[in-house]
């Protein structure tokens, strides 16, 4: 199987109808943006709808309950803040809702209970948190004693923690077709899927909601060339994360130790991981000395690192900025922000390459927060000042974007989705139109590896255009892998492929204008 091409293709089949492949999925917007599902042709899909009269109706054995569980827990919280129900808990209601109706002897359940449940061999920091799920969901669906339960067809509490853990270990984040989250969801199929940190498939949502034939339906797309008798394997976590971070977190999730070639080769003689590298002043890396006693080698000229305490100090910040600017990200974007731009400059100059944690996750945390304080061209004025501090921060968003896709580009196989989300959004930018273009271009600070070095980055101008062009048609090449070919690239493939038609109108239209210019000029008289 070729890169790019649909290993497996699972329908999303909804709450109300056939129960031989299964998806429940629930709403991060629950009061604005209604996830809902329904079934057409025996095939069911999910679509994102606002207020949708309809989509209620057709949700509405199980709306109604989630309707009354929702106003019972928001009368219930103790704050404003967790008057709404974590996505955990609001799919695993629909889950129970389900098993109710169904019965616990049909087909849908038999295909949930064969789904892995790790309760007998738990982790005690998962077992803590099952506990204070199993208490959350007995409050959001009304019970008042845990016998309760047997109309849910679940007789102990240890059936409770089953179902629980089956959920935790086999559920998907739900995303947009550019990759926000939207909620979670649950596919019997999909999860027999085993991880890998180096995977050779992803799961994602290609299309995007509007007409009925174009909804979002989850399909497994290989990423990689795989043969007839190789394993499928998808990554259940971000594998931009270092190792150590990335076997905690499915230790504690998945309950397992990972094996794959990535764990296995960290820190080989001469293999920096570029997830923890920083740069040596004769252009080669090291890793970085994350412990007191480490001694650290440029792979290329073998020095030994001396900058150890800096460097150690430097990443802890780093992690506990990056801890704390996340937590931020919505609740106050600007506090944020601050954060991560008082942060990525010290992370630099400490030696850190962009691919480095927590640089890269402070740099993609900073980038979607300088997009959304973007004003929109029409707001500007015509005010001088006004319109430069647009360009600056368009500029700095672009640096920004930049800095990203260098790192993702060095840690993620090409093609995979995220690498193509991130060239896209560093070329729309490159593409928007300059509040106000510099005329003279200082050198810039943080230009991607394969931009040219010399050069003034961001450009500005035509050679801006241009870039931007190349830029998205290299995010087009990754997202014809990484969301399948046969989707054109998902709907953000073919958004990028109409900006290039307009990016090259726009080019056509420079040239054939310097064409004009040059045409004009008085021709140099013959001696
Ligand atoms: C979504 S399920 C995958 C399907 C599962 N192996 C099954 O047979 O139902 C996730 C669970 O599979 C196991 N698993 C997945 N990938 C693994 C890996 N690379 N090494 C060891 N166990 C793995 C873990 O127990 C994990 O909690």
């Amino acid at each position: 199987m070729d890169e790019g091409n649909i290993q497996y293709r699972n329908h999303i089949v909804v709450l109300q109808t056939q129960a031989s492949s299964i998806i429940e999925h629930i709403s991060r917007f629950p009061l604005l943006r209604m996830l809902r599902a329904h079934s057409s042709n025996g095939l069911a899909e999910v679509h994102t709808v606002q207020n949708s009269v309809d989509c209620q109706n057709r949700d509405w054995s199980f709306h109604k309950l989630e309707c009354i569980a929702l106003k019972r827990w928001a009368a219930a919280a103790p704050s404003a803040e967790v008057s709404i129900p974590n996505d955990a808990i609001r799919c695993l209601g629909r889950l129970l809702w389900k098993r109710k109706k169904a019965g616990g002897s049909s087909d849908w359940a038999r295909e949930i209970n064969a789904m892995q449940s790790h309760r007998s061999s738990m982790q005690p920091s998962t077992t803590e948190f099952h506990t204070h799920l199993a208490h959350s969901i007995v409050q959001y669906l009304g019970l008042s004693s845990p016998t309760d339960l047997a109309e849910f067809d679940i007789a102990s509490a240890a059936d409770l923690v089953d179902v629980i853990s089956r959920f935790t270990t086999n559920s998907f984040t739900l995303t947009s077709p550019s990759l926000t989250p939207l909620g979670v969801c649950v596919s019997p199929a999909v999860a027999l899927i085993n991880h890998s940190c180096d995977p050779n498939a992803v799961v994602v949502f290609p299309r995007s909601s509007g007409s009925v034939a174009q909804e979002p339906l989850m399909q497994v797309i290989a990423i990689k060339p795989i043969s007839a008798d190789e394993e499928i394997l998808t990554s259940y976590i971000d594998t931009t994360l270092p190792k150590s971070q990335r076997q905690q977190f499915l230790l504690e999730t998945y309950n397992f130790t990972c094996k794959c070639n990535l764990c296995e080769n960290e820190g080989g003689s001469d293999n920096v991981d570029p997830r923890i590298a920083m740069w040596c002043p004769c252009g080669g890396t090291s890793p970085l000395p994350l412990t007191d006693t480490d001694i650290v080698r440029c792979s290329k000229c073998k020095a030994v690192v001396t900058s150890t305490d800096a460097v150690i100090d430097a990443a802890r910040v780093g992690q506990e900025g990056l801890d704390k600017a996340t937590a931020l990200q919505f609740r106050d974007p600007e506090k944020s922000k601050q954060l991560t731009n008082n942060l990525i400059p010290i992370l630099l100059s400490t030696g850190l390459t962009p691919s480095t944690h927590p640089l890269l996750g402070l740099s993609r945390l900073q980038q979607s927060l300088l997009i959304s304080s973007l004003p929109s061209l029409s707001s500007l004025t015509s005010s001088q000042e006004e319109r430069k501090a647009a360009q600056d921060l368009l500029d700095d968003a672009i640096r920004s974007a930049s800095r990203s896709v260098s790192g993702l580009t060095s840690v993620l196989h090409e093609g995979h989705p995220v690498r193509g989300i991130a060239l896209t959004e560093l070329g729309k930018l490159l593409a928007v139109d300059e509040p106000s273009p510099k005329e003279v271009q200082q050198p810039g600070d943080a230009h991607p590896h394969f931009f040219t070095k010399a050069a003034p980055f961001p450009p500005s101008g035509p050679p801006r255009l241009r870039l931007a062009y190349t830029t998205l048609m290299r995010a087009r090449e990754e997202l014809l892998i990484g969301f399948g070919k046969s989707n054109d690239g998902g709907e953000v493939g073919k958004d990028v492929r109409e900006a290039l038609v307009a990016i090259e109108k726009e080019l056509g239209v420079w040239k054939q204008g310097v064409q004009n210019v040059i045409q004009d000029q008085p021709k140099p008289e013959k001696h």
